[in-house]
């Protein structure tokens, strides 16, 4: 008798941002038969719009930076005049090199994704897929793509991500009203960028920008920027832009902008006007979660359009889950990954481990950047947790002192019994690279001694961190 195969588990995914692409690739090496559906591009907007162009800009920016403080370590630029004399010369960005640059480095990577998943055997079907019921997806690719219009499938994977909010009462253009995803086409830089919006996507283009030479102008509806950051991280930043020459307008948020020929005008809520030559609108994302089936396949929704999920990614249909942006979850890159990951292992019966959202690092990649994980103080103030919280500043740091830096610091919240390690800040340059020893001592539960007993190099600025470990002993009574 003829041995009989058993079915592979179908898996069917809408969008292929990194929720989506983790989904479908470890459902293929797992050995289901995982179709998925995407209708730009690979990696999504975290590879073609979003953090990959963003980071790129954002490396660019640094380099800037450097090279403009390089002579405080006596390290000068020049050029010779006709008479051999000393010139510094200006630094000067070639921004369409540079936005070339950021566009050909996002579609390498969006390339190499989808060479990934031919690879490990997924099917890929461009197109906007929507729901029809709890088992299958309509792909709707065009007329000549027939064969994929409905996909069949035990499990579905949502990841359709989310887009800019847009005001109707400052419309982007495309030209000169722009959203995050508009900024790569332009050709030259802008003299002065207004950026409406200081949460982390406008501090960052804010940053990034003032370092490479344009004017910027930071509208703030709240009293400062990055309110939702630590307070002494977000004072750091708000004085660095300052000190940098950005103009820094708080407690008013733009009411409208509108296009004036070759300039912009915002109109604050107190009736100031501000001009500039570009405006940037980053006041924050909606899901993409309207029309595609959701909610008559029966899947909860929160008032804000985002999927309940629990934390192995699961909607309130069983067998259809979501990751990423569209979710209820942090919008973050790392975020979705993991709630990928959750889902079709959860699907396909493996190991999995809930997301333990407390526990999640992330960065703004300002400059000085700011990397934070676990409990804030905030949170030890307001009497939500009980712990102590110390603070080390950069400026002390040997390593600090010969590169410059001098902003910044780093900060920990330990529980106040055994001095468990449950929280932290690093702000420095790179912090993004600083936070991972601090993440790993949360996730062990290490105490502020046994962290303290760890070697770090001498001199660097990791050292500040077990140097401040070290201060926050307490002695045995
Ligand atoms: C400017 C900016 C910078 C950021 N920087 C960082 C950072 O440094 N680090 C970090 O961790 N996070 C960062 N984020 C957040 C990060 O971009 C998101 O959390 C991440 O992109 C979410 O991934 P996702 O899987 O939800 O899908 P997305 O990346 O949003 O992709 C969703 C995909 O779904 C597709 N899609 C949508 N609807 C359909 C449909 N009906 N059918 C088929 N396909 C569909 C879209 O085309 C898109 O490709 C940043 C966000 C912004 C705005
Ligand atoms: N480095 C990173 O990891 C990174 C970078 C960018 C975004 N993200 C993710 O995206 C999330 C969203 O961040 P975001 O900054 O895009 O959105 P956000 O919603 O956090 O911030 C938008 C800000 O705009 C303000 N605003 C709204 N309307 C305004 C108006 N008319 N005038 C002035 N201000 C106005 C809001 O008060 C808010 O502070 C972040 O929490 C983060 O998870 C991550």
């Amino acid at each position: 008798m003829a041995e009989k195969t058993p079915r592979k588990h179908r898996i069917a995914v809408i969008g292929g941002g990194p929720g989506g692409y983790e989904a479908a690739l470890r459902g293929a090496e797992l050995g289901a038969e995982v179709t998925l559906v995407e209708h730009h591009g690979v990696g999504g907007n975290a590879v073609l719009t979003d953090v990959v162009p963003s980071k790129t800009l954002i490396s660019a920016a640094e380099v800037a930076s450097h090279m403009a403080t390089a002579g405080e370590l006596g390290v000068q630029f020049f050029a010779r005049d006709d008479k051999d004399r000393p010139l510094r010369p200006d630094i000067a960005v070639n921004f369409t090199k540079l936005n070339q640059r950021i566009r050909r480095l996002a579609q390498k990577q969006s390339d190499d994704m989808l060479a990934s998943l031919k690879r490990a055997g997924v099917t890929v079907v461009q197109g906007r897929g929507r729901l029809d019921g709890p088992n299958t997806v309509i792909v709707d690719s065009g007329p000549k793509s027939k064969e994929f219009d409905h996909i069949e499938a035990d499990t579905i994977i949502v990841s359709v991500g989310a887009s800019p909010r847009e005001l109707p009462s400052a419309k982007p253009d495309g030209e000169r009203i722009l959203t995050w995803k508009q900024l790569y086409s332009l050709t030259e830089m802008p003299e002065h960028l207004i950026v409406v919006g200081s949460g982390v996507t406008g501090a960052e283009f804010a940053s990034a920008y003032r370092l490479l030479g344009s004017e910027v102008t930071l509208i703030s509806s709240r009293d400062r920027v990055l309110p939702g950051e630590d307070a002494d991280a977000a004072d750091v930043i708000e004085e660095v832009f300052k000190r940098n020459g950005m103009n820094v307008v708080s407690g008013q948020r733009a009411e409208k902008v509108v296009r004036e020929g070759e300039e912009v005008v915002a109109t604050l809520s107190d009736g100031r006007e501000i001009r500039g030559s570009h405006c940037l609108m980053a006041v924050g994302s909606i899901p993409n979660t309207k029309s595609i089936g959701l909610e008559s396949a029966g899947v909860e929704l929160t008032d804000s359009g985002h999927i309940v999920v629990n934390r192995v990614a699961r909607t309130s249909v069983p067998n259809i889950y979501a990751a990423g942006d569209c979710t209820s979850f942090f919008p973050l890159a790392s975020v979705a990954s993991a709630q990928g990951r959750a889902a079709v292992f959860h699907a396909l019966g493996d190991e999995v481990r809930p997301i333990n959202l407390r526990n999640v690092a992330s960065n703004v990649f300002t400059y000085p950047e700011i990397a934070t994980v676990g409990w804030q103080q905030a949170a030890v103030e307001d009497g939500t947790r009980q712990g102590r919280v110390a603070k080390f500043p950069l400026e002390q740091n040997p390593r600090a002192k010969m590169q410059e830096f001098k902003d910044g610091f780093v900060k920990i919240v330990a529980g106040n019994d055994l001095g468990t390690i449950i929280g932290a800040v690093v702000v420095a340059p790179r912090a993004s690279e600083l936070i991972l020893p601090l993440s790993l001592a949360i996730e062990q539960r290490l105490t502020v001694d046994q962290f303290a007993r760890a070697w770090a190099a001498y001199p660097s600025l990791s050292g500040s961190i077990v140097d401040l470990a070290r201060s926050m002993h307490m002695p045995q009574e």
